[in-house]
């Protein structure tokens, strides 16, 4: 679609290569790469004031009005389309917050979202939410003139997101803005949407975000990065809220966990920037095996049936294998090195023996302007 006053903007999917869980905390890294399917965001001016949103997950136009900053549906709007629609919501209205504090509003417009994130509605775990919500911050500042940088969208992003979720990493949020390889530390999101709500989007925007760490990587060279999809969808929410339920969190295991994976993350960053394939395929393998051990511990369900065969078939072709992000279903990654005893193929044979699918998907270039 094009026309005057129109803006489509983008933003891909992404993985989670090593870290999950422990980046929850603040001070842990995680590695994530962004991958070539993507969330596309249209903005079109409209006369009425308000805003109309189309989702290709439904509704085709649900209309919402303005009171101060905050959007209201319309009567009548289905509370599973406000569900649904609880992410794009958040950015307009974060969007919002920014332009208020400028003596500003946002023109009436249509915002329509469709993704390639998803198999008729059913997630694949390649974060559409981050996704969604990046691309919508980009095209909402494009279509009202603001002019940012990717840490500033990155920044409005995790604010619309904290102010759902504060648990909620930002590490998907990282990916979708800059693409490519990144390493990924997270503020304390707590802080940061108590900011906003206290003092407003602008002021959250421009305080120190103690703890925020984002550095673009170099890709492996000569490793062949391949996802498989367990056709489950997963809840992150529900797994990383079964980690508070436990009395795991806070205890000894917990802090092992999180120190072996941290060690884990810090030596695939060293050989990724030492371009050391054999050091990346042993961190991403140690990685996953520290998940194995909590999800033992604390029996979340990390590793599926379908997921443990992923992992296994990779291993017997002689790669790195393990879940991407919180588990549970989704989606999970191997890496194999060239030379590796089994092909691709085999892999991909092993893979769908055992109901997972792999995705042809490619490394997002890195994209940040
Ligand atoms: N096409 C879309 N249109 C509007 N909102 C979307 C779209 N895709 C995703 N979302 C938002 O993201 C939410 C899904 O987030 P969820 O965390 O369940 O999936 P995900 O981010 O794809 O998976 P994962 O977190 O495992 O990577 C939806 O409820 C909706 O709020
Ligand atoms: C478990 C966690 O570390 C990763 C979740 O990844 P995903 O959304 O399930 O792909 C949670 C988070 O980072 O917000």
């Amino acid at each position: 679609m094009s026309g005057p006053g129109v803006v489509v903007r983008r933003a891909p999917g992404k993985l989670f290569v090593a870290g999950e869980y422990a980046v929850v905390d603040g001070g842990s890294p995680a590695v994530l790469v962004a991958v070539d399917r993507y969330v596309t965001v249209t903005l079109t001016p409209r006369q009425v004031p308000g805003v109309e949103i189309s989702s290709d997950l439904g509704p085709a136009g649900s209309t919402w009005s303005w009171a101060g900053t905050r959007l209201i549906p319309a009567p009548g709007t289905d509370p599973a389309v406000e569900g649904r629609l609880a992410h794009v919501r958040s950015a307009i209205e974060t969007v919002a917050g920014l332009l208020a504090a400028r003596g500003r509003g946002l023109p009436g417009c249509h915002l329509a979202v469709t993704s390639t994130l998803h198999e008729g509605g059913t997630k694949y775990g390649l974060g559409s939410s981050g996704a969604v919500t990046v691309a919508a911050i980009d095209a909402l500042c494009a279509f009202a003139g603001l002019d940012t940088d990717a840490e500033q969208r990155f920044r409005l992003a995790l604010l619309a997101t904290a102010a759902l979720d504060p648990r909620a990493s930002g590490g998907d949020l990282a990916a979708s803005t800059w693409g490519g390889w990144v390493c990924y530390q997270a503020p304390d999101r707590a802080h940061l949407a108590r900011l906003a709500a206290r003092d407003g989007v602008a002021a959250a925007l421009t305080a120190p975000w103690p703890g925020l760490g984002l550095r673009t990587l170099t890709a492996p060279a000569g490793l062949d990065l391949q996802v498989g999809w367990t056709g489950r969808p997963a809840s992150t929410a529900a797994l990383v809220a079964g980690l508070d339920a436990a009395s795991w969190r806070g205890g000894p295991a917990h802090e092992r966990f999180v120190t072996a994976t941290n060690d884990c993350v810090r030596a695939l960053v060293a050989a990724l920037d030492g371009g050391q394939a054999a050091g990346v395929l042993q961190q991403v393998d140690a990685a996953g095996r520290q998940l194995a051990v909590l999800d033992e511990q604390v029996g979340l369900g990390v590793f599926t049936p379908a997921l443990r065969a992923l992992v296994e078939a990779a291993r017997q072709a002689g790669g790195a294998a393990k879940p991407s992000g919180a588990g549970g279903g989704d989606c999970g990654i191997a890496l194999l090195a060239a030379g590796a005893p089994h092909s691709r193929a085999w892999l991909h044979r092993a893979w769908n023996r055992a109901g997972v699918l792999p995705l042809p998907l490619k490394v997002a270039a890195t994209i940040a302007r």
